[in-house]
């Protein structure tokens, strides 16, 4: 599947929620979608799902405009924080409803998930607690196996352990059963594992677009005494500074020459990566 976003502004009264945003997305793997409160995530998912239509640009998936494309949309599946708070129905008949309307559906899939997020099948979902209706949304979308499946924010509400089993699953099922896979979040350094690429939203704009193994090259980490690690780093982009007694870690951002790498060894320094939350927070800090 290919979806492309050309020049994409979202407008709500005269605020702009999403600024001339351009990306494309067309491999079978995980994206992982950051931003801050309020950065445009879930209005980016929304066109994407058809929700919603730009106020200007374009966006099309397999070429064709998402908005109120019925055939389209049966091959994308957005996972929110649904409120199951009016549902009488069970889990059981709520499974058999989406199994006539989701293609790729799978049936046996589902019900492994019920068993390991421990879901009761003949409850009325309006009695399931919060994290629990978090489950059965995050069960619908990955048993639909839609090529395109869209996580916005979908594990509000579980506990770490719940959290864990979705993110084992979602690993598995997709190397089992490649699509693309968009997951919005800013629990960042819980989730980074999981995405192949990262795109980051800042202030409605898009700041970055870019693999996560090339992104973590473009700052490190220098360890070392204190006195050696600050004449190394004093030139540099500093991030964040860490200290113990005389051990001293600074982030920086930017990446190490040769040289530079050779130079931090010489003296005993030692060079680690960055990780994807002080990219983040250093990406989207200070601009409000
Ligand atoms: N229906 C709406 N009417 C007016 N403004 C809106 C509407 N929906 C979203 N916005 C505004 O658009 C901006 C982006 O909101 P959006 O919900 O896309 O952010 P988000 O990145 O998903 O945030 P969060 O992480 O807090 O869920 C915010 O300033 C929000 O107040």
């Amino acid at each position: 599947m290919r979806i492309e976003v050309n020049n994409v502004s979202v407008k709500f009264k005269n605020r702009y929620a999403l600024k001339d945003i351009t990306f494309t997305i067309n491999e079978n793997k995980i994206y992982g979608l950051l931003g801050r409160n309020g950065a445009g995530k879930t209005t980016l998912l929304s066109l994407l799902a058809s929700f919603r239509e730009p106020s200007s640009g374009s966006i099309s998936i397999e070429g064709e405009d998402p908005f109120e494309n019925a055939k389209l949309m049966q091959h994308v599946n957005f996972v929110f924080n649904k409120d199951y708070k009016d549902e009488t129905d069970n889990l059981k008949n709520t499974l058999e409803n989406v199994n006539r309307y989701r293609p790729y559906f799978d049936f046996d899939y589902a019900n492994h998930l019920i068993q390991r997020f421990k879901l009761p099948m003949d409850k009325p979902l309006k009695q399931f607690s919060k994290g629990m209706q978090s489950a059965v949304s995050v069960t619908i979308g990955l048993a639909s196996r839609a090529p395109i499946t869209i996580f916005d924010e979908a594990y509000n509400g579980m506990d770490a352990p719940t959290r864990e089993i979705f993110y084992q699953e979602l690993l598995e099922d997709q190397s089992e059963h490649p699509r693309i896979i968009i997951m919005s979040t800013h629990l960042v350094s819980e989730m980074d594992y999981l995405f192949d690429e990262v795109l980051i939203v800042n202030i409605g704009e898009l700041v970055l677009q870019e693999e996560y193994e090339s992104l973590v090259t473009k700052g490190a980490s220098i360890t070392g005494p204190a006195e050696d690690v600050d004449s190394f780093v004093q030139s540099m982009n500093q991030l964040n500074t860490k200290q113990l007694g005389n051990t001293k870690s600074v982030m920086i951002y930017g990446e190490l020459s040769d040289a530079e790498r050779k130079a931090a060894q010489a003296k005993g320094l030692e060079v680690g990566p960055i990780s994807l939350q002080e990219l983040f927070i250093h990406l989207t800090e200070g601009e409000e």
